[in-house]
């Protein structure tokens, strides 16, 4: 076996891994990048991008659904699913190529290939070909789709969203599992390409949603157009044909036996902490087998050893593992002497439509944090003028901000537009705007940010009116 000395070594080559080993180079250390399998990473690959390029073909789709209602009438819709496959595949493989040109760029022989794991606090074992010993480390491991081992028992036909965009025809139906970000965003693109989806919820969650108000409506507004059984669970799934004979009990303990194509398991990710050989480390984890960091510097307890990305589970987002594989890179490079590095706001979008986005503080946290401290405006788009005007009258907002200061907080959302709204609301908490503040910036008309002002009227009238503990808040913890 080889044994190979260097400064600083970077386990994954994803977004955080990329970061985290640009951010040591440029801090003047020798850096290692280790990739267990290929290069291009999630988002890339399997992720943020293909999921948006499969989305995009289901609007076009639905554009021409929705068209009638406004006195224009496209003719028979066709969807050519080899071609729509032909065009995510295409389209994402470009993607997977910059972002492999940029690792490649970087010197061969900073890069190498094997599934590392540690085999000492400063040992890390590449496969059974390499020994890194190293100063410090980057743990940019990522995360893994959950697929539990009764479902795949019942063979290939059980996936994950790994495997969706290698399709290179679309599949008769899919029974999803998950009202997550993941079970909501591609079953409804299928659902809208043609394929006939069923997405079972065990809970009533959609999506990254807290706000019980919000939640209500989305859950409406979801049933409208997808077959989604709320709180129903998969009993069993087992090999049928060519498909699968799907199981599911409701709260009744009814019963129900259906047949699809495909089960896809989005019930989740898990990070990939548990083949890493931490228990060599001497690192304090939690109950999740992920270790105790601090999220300002990334840093382990007082180790030399950070993490960031999907692998700690924080923020398991695109810019999160970018920018925290950045902290943990640039503090690797500084250690001992490590420093806090930029946490923005936190923002979520779900790109189901209607979109959902969360900004800042989310309900549940508040209930926490600002339990009986916080006022709540809020704005349903039903009437709301230019949502009315594009047919997208469908969803609401609910605005949070702290009494006393009338500082902004955060704001949960179903609705029109809400990828560029949840941007708004969030540089407006992280630029800690008062919501006197955020009412004197300008409006134009006919908008749907007209409608954030009256959900912002709405609040600032309570936080002038409210009593103080008027906000019980009973209702915290939605069911999963
Ligand atoms: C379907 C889907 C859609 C998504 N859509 C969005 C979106 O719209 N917006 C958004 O912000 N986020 C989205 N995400 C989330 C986003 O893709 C992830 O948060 C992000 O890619 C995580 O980056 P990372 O660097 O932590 O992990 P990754 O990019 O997964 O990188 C981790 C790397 O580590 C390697 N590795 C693991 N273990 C080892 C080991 N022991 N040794 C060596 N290498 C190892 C892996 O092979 C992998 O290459 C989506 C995710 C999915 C699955
Ligand atoms: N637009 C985006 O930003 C985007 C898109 C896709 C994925 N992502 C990221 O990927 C992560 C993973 O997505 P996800 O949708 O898989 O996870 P998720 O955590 O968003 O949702 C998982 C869902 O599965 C349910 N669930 C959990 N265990 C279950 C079980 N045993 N049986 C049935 N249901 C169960 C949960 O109640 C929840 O509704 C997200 O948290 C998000 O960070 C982001």
């Amino acid at each position: 076996m080889k044994t190979i000395r260097t400064e600083v070594a970077v386990i994954g080559a994803g977004t955080s891994g990329m970061t985290g080993y640009r951010a040591a180079k440029a801090g003047g250390k020798q850096t290692l990048m280790i990739e267990a399998n290929v290069y291009g990473t999630t988002c890339a690959r399997v992720g943020c991008m293909p999921s948006k390029l499969l989305i995009s073909a289901a609007d076009a789709a639905h554009a021409m659904l929705a068209a009638p209602a406004f006195g224009v009438h496209p003719g028979d819709v066709r969807v050519d699913s080899k071609a729509v496959m032909a065009r995510v595949r295409s389209e994402r493989d470009r993607f997977v190529g910059f972002v492999v040109a940029g690792v490649e760029a970087s010197p061969a022989e900073d890069r190498i290939l094997g599934h590392a794991r540690f085999v000492g606090p400063n040992q890390l074992q590449i496969d059974e070909h390499t020994l890194i010993e190293a100063e410090r480390f980057v743990i940019a491991t990522g995360s893994s789709p959950i697929v539990p081992d009764e479902w795949q028992q019942a063979g290939p036909r059980v996936i994950s969203s790994d495997h969706v965009f290698d399709w290179e025809d679309l599949p008769e139906s899919v029974a999803v599992a998950g009202t997550g970000v993941i079970g909501l965003e591609l079953g409804q693109a299928l659902h809208r390409l043609g394929v006939r989806v069923t997405v079972f919820g065990r809970g009533g969650s959609v999506a990254q949603l807290s706000d019980p108000d919000v939640l209500d409506v989305a859950r409406s507004v979801m049933l409208e157009e997808l077959d989604v059984r709320f709180k129903t669970r998969l009993v069993k799934v087992e090999a049928h044909g060519d498909g699968l004979a799907v199981t599911s009990e409701d709260t009744n303990g009814d019963q129900q036996v259906e047949h699809f194509s495909y089960l896809l398991s989005a019930i989740g990710r898990r990070p990939n902490v548990h083949k890493l050989g931490l228990e060599h480390t001497g690192l304090a984890r939690d109950h999740h087998g992920i270790p105790l960091y601090d999220k300002q510097t990334m840093q382990c307890g007082t180790s030399a050893i950070f993490i960031a990305g999907d692998a700690n589970d924080e923020r398991p987002l695109l810019p999160e593992a970018a920018d925290q594989g950045r902290i943990a890179g640039d503090n690797a490079a500084r250690w001992p002497e490590v420093r806090p590095g930029l946490r923005r706001t936190p923002l979520t979008i779900a790109f189901t439509e209607p979109q959902i986005a969360t900004a800042g503080a989310s309900y549940a946290e508040l209930c926490i944090t600002h339990a009986g401290r916080f006022a709540v405006g809020k704005v349903s788009f039903e009437n709301q003028g230019r949502s009315r005007v594009m047919l997208q009258n469908r969803g609401a907002l609910r605005v949070y901000a702290e009494f006393r200061s009338g500082r902004f907080l955060g704001a949960e959302m179903v609705g029109p537009r809400a990828e560029h709204i949840g941007h708004l609301l969030a540089w407006a908490v992280q630029a800690r705007l008062t919501v006197e503040a955020m009412l004197d910036m300008p409006f134009y008309h006919p908008v749907v940010e007209e409608g954030v002002r009256t959900a912002l009227r709405d609040l600032a009238h309570h936080l002038a009116n409210e009593p103080a503990h008027d906000h019980p808040c009973v209702d915290c913890t939605p069911a999963p």
